[in-house]
Formats: structure tokens, sequence, C-alpha cells
């Protein structure tokens, strides 16, 4: 079982338009919502892929009772911690060319005791877990260390902890040694407060925070692929991809392939990669199913080329 938990949960609404021209009244051609936050895209790849998952989440207000109809119509067991405050709503503006513009809301303020009973929760569903997924953003009233005293907390369970977030929260939390941290290039850059130009400059990131108490990195980096950092070694892989139509969700994808394959080595690295790849080509943030995955494409290799250029470079 994969138990997620997702402090800062959303509503995600898609709105396709042919062009974002500000300041114009924009007609959608298409729109959707879709159940939002990180670790909720976690579970929903988990669930895509037929195993079991339970999604612990703050809810509050109409866009959390319709955040948990939603997940329960995806068959996803939802473990609720009723909040005083409204759950937030999350927007995505996405164009043909695979442009995507995003607007995340603020989202609830939790109080002291709201905090506790989430970490409670947690404590109490993660028996049985083989891993708890500790993803996104923090709310207002969580300290930057609430997810160092969640890894703390589930390690004492015996569970192993992945945990996809970035700044204070993911730097404070490292000293607990966190089983896998998930960054993308933004991330692991800002982590180490160096710009990041080619593969080598991100092996050696990932490497620093391994060193700051991480034991496995898997670092996406946009269009140039995956990097997985691990007592093993340095594990390097890519997917094509043949029309992007929105990378919301994408790295989420990716991490629930690479947990649901075992969470280590390259083979793991091959199915995040081919999660990713199908998840950008899926619209808003849906989650790939087995059948929207080519693993055909995936390739990985140990001998990564420390000197090629990243196409996006992170200054
Ligand atoms: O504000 P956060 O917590 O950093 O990110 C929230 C979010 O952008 O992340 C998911 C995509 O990864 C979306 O479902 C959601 O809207």
């Amino acid at each position: 079982m994969i138990l997620t938990v997702t402090p800062n949960p959303s509503l995600d609404r898609t709105y396709e338009i042919p062009a974002l021209d500000r300041g114009a009244v924009l007609r959608a051609t298409a729109d959707r919502i879709d159940p939002g936050g990180k670790g909720v895209n976690v579970s929903r790849a988990v669930a895509a892929a037929g195993h079991r998952t339970v999604a612990v989440l703050p809810l509050g207000g109409p866009a959390g009772a319709a955040l948990a109809g939603l997940l329960e119509a995806e068959g996803i067991e939802v473990a609720e911690v009723a909040v005083a405050g409204q759950t937030r709503s999350n927007i995505s503006v996405a164009e043909p060319d695979g442009t995507l513009t995003k607007i995340n809301a603020t989202g609830p303020e939790l109080t002291a005791a709201e905090s506790e009973a989430l970490l409670g929760v947690v404590g109490e569903r993660s028996a049985g877990a083989d891993w708890i997924v500790c993803c996104g953003s923090l709310p207002r009233g969580l300290a930057p260390e609430w997810y160092a005293e969640l890894v703390a907390r589930a390690h004492r369970a015996g569970a192993r902890i992945a945990l996809d977030t970035s700044g204070r929260s993911l730097t404070a939390a490292l000293r607990e040694r966190p089983d896998v941290v998930k960054p993308n290039a933004e991330e692991l850059a800002q982590a180490v407060g160096r710009p990041l130009t080619t593969l080598g400059d991100a092996v050696k990131a990932a490497e620093e925070l391994r060193a700051g108490g991480a034991r496995a990195v898997l670092a996406s980096l946009g269009a140039d692929g995956q990097l997985l950092v691990d007592d093993e070694g340095a594990y390097f892989g890519s997917a094509p991809v043949v029309a992007v139509r929105s990378n919301v969700g994408a790295g989420d994808a990716s991490l629930a392939g690479f947990l649901t394959a075992g969470g280590t080595g390259p083979m793991a690295l091959a199915a995040a990669l081919a999660h990713g790849a199908a998840a950008v080509q899926l619209p808003g943030s849906q989650m790939p199913a087995p059948a929207d995955l080519d693993t055909s494409a995936v390739t990985t290799t140990d001998a990564v080329p420390l000197n090629r250029l990243l196409t996006e470079p992170v200054s």
C-alpha cells in the first residue's frame, strides 16, 4: 500500500484556449476539473496502475467535499482531516503549443490542532504502508520543519519515505534521512544555491543532497530526462514525447511510476520516465493508465554524459 500525504491539496481547473491574450475575455475550447495536489496525483497514478493507495488530506469547504468526491469516484480511499478553512482551487491555462500558465492559490491556514491532527492520521494509517509519500507546498500554519517531523515519525513506524517538496521544507527534512527526494531542476538548483547548466552539475547537486541526508535523489530535468543518484551510483534516462499537452502532474506520475516499480535502481527510473512522458501527453493533470505507457522508447544509462548541456539550464 502507498500512503500519500498532501498538506495543501487543490481542485485543479484546466482551461484549454487558442492563445493567452492578456486583458481579453478568453473562451475556452475545453475545460476539466481534476482532484489535485502532488500527493493526490501520486495516489491517482498508483490507483490507475492497480495498486492500493490511501490519500491523507486536510479538507474544508465545498472544494474540499468536491475533491473527496472526485477521488472516491476514482476508487481512492481518502483519510480526511476536516479543517475550518477552504480547500483551494488552482487554475491552469493551456495553449495548443504546449505553453501552460498556472495559478496556484495559497490555500487555507491550518491551526496548530489541525496540523497535529494531520500528523496523527498519518501515524494511524501508516501500518502496512510500503511507502509514505509526502508531497507539495506546506499550507500556512505548518512550520517548514513539518515534513522533517513527519519523516522522523514515519521512520520510527518502519515505513520508507519519498518526499517531493522544495525550499526550506525540503532542506529541513534532509537531516531525517528521507529514502527518496524528488526535486525538479529548479528545486535542485535552489537547494544547493547554484545554477545548473550541465548534467554533471545536476549529479553534483544530487550528491550534495545525499550528503545532507537524502538516501536517493530522483531529479526530473524537464525535456532532458531524469536522473537517479543513490548508493549504487548515478543513472540518467530519457523518454521521447510526441506532443506536450500539459506537464501538470507529470513529476507526480513519474514518482508514482518509480515507487510502484520498487522505488530503487534503473528499472524504477525507467518506469518513472515512461510515466512522466505519458503524463505530459494527457490533458490537465490526468494520470496515465498502463495502456498509456510506452516503455519501449525509454533509455537509461549509468554512463551519465556529465558534460551534456541542459536544454533548460537553471540560473
Ligand atoms: O502548490 P504546490 O503544492 O507546490 O503544487 C500544487 C500543484 O500545482 O501540484 C500538482 C502538480 O504537481 C497540481 O495538481 C497542483 O495544482
